[in-house]
């Protein structure tokens, strides 16, 4: 899937975030997206996946203007096509760990106990799917995130500071999760960070500011 962002703008009420942002992401390809605290990072991963709403420009998935989509189809597009990743792992805590990662399949109608069973086992948590999120640490939890967010196979990964919760260590760690599955998946990956290091993995780095985006 090829992601077209053209001349993106979005503001609150008087007051802009950003203006005339305009990119691509490749099929597969690793795009970070890095900028000051407050330029709007987050904002516009969310446009990405339509979860926020703009003011002026485009957001086009692989010939589908997001734009033109109601919330319906929007929602539906959404959940066969886009992983999120966040920061605070945003796993539901009263479902284990099996559930948590089955639950995208299960929004698609779909049942499928082996492929969990193998995305577990490819993430590092083989065995660990009756699990309460509760027992898990925060690097198991980030590492169920990243499987849940690619069980339904999406071609296209967003990710929001998906290791700032977590030491050095374990950021790494779950940084090669998250890179060797989205490969192996295909899938193309934007990730907004403050981690050099994670950036520094990345096919493209660009910069948002307020007067849009730079490579
Ligand atoms: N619902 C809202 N109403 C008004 N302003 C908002 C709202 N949500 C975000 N903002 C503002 O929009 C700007 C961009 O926020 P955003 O979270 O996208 O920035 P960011 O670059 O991801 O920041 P950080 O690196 O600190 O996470 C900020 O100035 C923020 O205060």
């Amino acid at each position: 899937m090829t992601l077209r962002i053209t001349d993106l703008g979005k503001r609150y009420a008087e007051t802009p975030v950003f203006e005339h942002v305009t990119l691509e992401v490749a099929d597969g390809e690793f795009v970070a997206i890095v900028g000051e605290s407050g330029v709007g990072k987050s904002t516009l991963l969310n446009c990405m996946a339509g979860l926020d709403s703009w003011d002026a420009g485009r957001v086009v998935h692989d010939g589908t203007d997001i734009g033109m989509l109601d919330a319906d189809a929007r929602a539906l597009w959404r959940r066969r096509h886009v992983g999120f990743v966040f920061q605070a792992f945003h796993v539901l805590p009263h479902l284990d760990v099996a559930q948590n990662v089955a639950l995208p399949l299960m929004l698609l109608g779909r049942n499928d106990p082996p492929r969990v069973a193998g995305m577990l086992d490819a993430v590092g948590l083989a065995g660990l799917g009756p699990r309460l999120p509760q027992q898990l640490s925060g690097g198991q939890l980030q590492r169920v995130a990243i499987a849940r967010a690619l069980i339904h196979a999406p071609a296209l990964l967003l990710a929001d500071e998906p290791t700032g919760n977590l030491d050095p260590g374990t950021a790494a760690r779950v940084m090669d999760v998250l890179l060797s599955q989205t490969r192996a998946q295909g899938a193309s990956l934007v990730l907004v960070t403050h981690s050099e290091t994670a950036a520094a993995r990345a096919d493209r780095v660009l910069h948002l500011s307020a007067e849009g985006i730079r490579v």
